[in-house]
Parts: structure tokens; C-alpha cells; sequence
């Protein structure tokens, strides 16, 4: 069982979380929030180039091909590889929220080892949200997305301010980033939360 450690458990007062109005519809394609991503950026040769997409309510579906470069074992996904394709997608539903926020929290179990050339299928979704505090829980499945469970997920993330990355991050990914219109347009699109 994932989760179990108390900072996962929402407080009682904790709020459901409220789908923003401005949020991608229902099966629309996200898209890569930065192209040098290593979960879904489409300029990482070696990324997972995973594929999320929106759901009903604060939830995301999101496939993931394993590729001979994420093994760990001979002929096996590595572990962190899939903790990443989870947290990815964990990350994924901030989108729907309108929300910068990164993982604080991220407990995995990997029940079912994970062949090379297997497509997994994620699904996620917000469960609760207190604060700063965005709780969320994903599974991964093989053989389709109705497949059996091979590895599960429970998160917290914490709200930031965009400043978080400008400030941490290292100097020329940054001048990069925010010489790049369609990178600052995406940024922005966050900062419009009320
Ligand atoms: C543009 C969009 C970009 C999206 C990128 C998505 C990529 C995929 C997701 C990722 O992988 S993000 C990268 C991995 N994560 C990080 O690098 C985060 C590193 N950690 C930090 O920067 C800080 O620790 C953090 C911002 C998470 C928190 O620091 P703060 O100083 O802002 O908050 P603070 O420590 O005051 O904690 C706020 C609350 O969260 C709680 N908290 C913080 N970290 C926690 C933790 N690790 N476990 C449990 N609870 C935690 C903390 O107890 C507190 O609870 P209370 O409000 O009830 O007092």
C-alpha cells in the first residue's frame, strides 16, 4: 500500500479540489510544460516523452512507453525511471488547478516488474487541497489501460511562486527559458491564478 505516512493524509478541514475554469478540456492534449523536461519534453532524446492528457474533474490520463535506455535490470524498466513517470504525471495535474506547484512527498509502490517495449498507462487525480497542500494519488497499469496495477502512487505537492524556479534554477536554463515566448506564454498562463 502507498501513502501511508501522515503528511499524505489530507487534514479534515481539507477542501476538494476545484477544476479552474481556464483548465484544458477533457481529453485535450497538455503537452510539454518545458521542452528539456525530462518526464514529457520533447527535446530530451533520452526522456520519457510521456503524453498526458486531460480527464473529467481534477484527474489526467498519460501513457508512457518504456525504451531500452530507461532499463535498470536487463530487459526491465529501472525503478526511478518509473517513480518519474508517475511524478510527471502527478505534476501533470496542476495544469487543471492552474497551480505552480512541485512534489514534497512522493511514496511509490511498484508491484509488477515493468518490461522494456511496454506501454504504461497512468491515470491521476487531486483528492484534496489544504492550503499550500495538493494531495494526489496515480496508478500505472500494463496490457492497457484496464490492465493490471504495476506500480501505484501517493503525492504531495506544495504550492510556489514562479520566482522558485527563477531563483533555483541554474543561470543560462533560466536566461533561456525566459528568452523563449512560447515558454513565458505557458509560465503566464499559471500566474493568471486568482
Ligand atoms: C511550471 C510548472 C513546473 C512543474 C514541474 C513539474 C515537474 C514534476 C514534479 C517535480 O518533480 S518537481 C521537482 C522535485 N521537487 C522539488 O525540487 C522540491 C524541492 N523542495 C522545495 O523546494 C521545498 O522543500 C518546498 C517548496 C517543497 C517546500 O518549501 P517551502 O519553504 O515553500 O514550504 P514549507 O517548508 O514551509 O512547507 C509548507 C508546508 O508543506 C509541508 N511540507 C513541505 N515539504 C514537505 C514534505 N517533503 N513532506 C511533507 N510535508 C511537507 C510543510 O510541513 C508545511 O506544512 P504546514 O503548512 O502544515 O506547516
Amino acid at each position: 500500500m502507498s501513502g501511508t505516512s501522515a503528511s499524505l493524509q489530507p487534514p479534515a478541514d481539507a477542501a476538494k479540489p476545484v477544476r479552474h475554469p481556464d483548465a484544458p478540456a477533457p481529453g485535450e492534449l497538455l503537452g510539454a510544460h518545458y521542452g528539456q523536461c525530462f518526464g514529457c519534453g520533447g527535446e530530451q532524446p533520452h526522456g520519457l516523452h510521456l503524453a498526458a492528457r486531460a480527464g473529467e474533474g481534477v484527474s489526467i490520463t498519460a501513457e508512457f512507453t518504456v525504451r531500452p535506455e530507461h532499463q535498470g535490470a536487463p530487459g526491465l524498466a529501472h525503478g526511478g525511471i518509473l517513480a518519474t513517470a508517475l511524478d510527471e504525471t502527478l505534476g501533470s495535474l496542476n495544469w487543471l488547478l492552474r497551480t505552480i506547484a512541485v512534489t514534497g512527498r512522493l511514496e511509490t509502490d511498484f508491484v509488477r516488474p515493468v518490461p522494456v517495449g511496454t506501454t504504461l498507462h497512468l491515470e491521476a487525480e487531486v483528492t484534496a487541497v489544504a492550503g499550500r497542500k495538493i494531495y494526489s494519488t496515480a496508478t500505472g497499469r500494463v496490457g492497457g489501460p484496464d490492465g493490471p496495477v504495476a506500480v501505484r502512487a501517493d503525492a504531495l505537492f506544495i504550492e510556489v511562486k514562479v520566482e522558485h524556479f527563477v531563483n533555483h534554477g541554474r543561470e543560462e536554463e533560466i536566461q533561456a527559458a525566459m528568452s523563449d515566448p512560447d515558454q513565458l506564454r505557458r509560465a503566464r498562463a499559471f500566474e493568471v491564478n486568482p
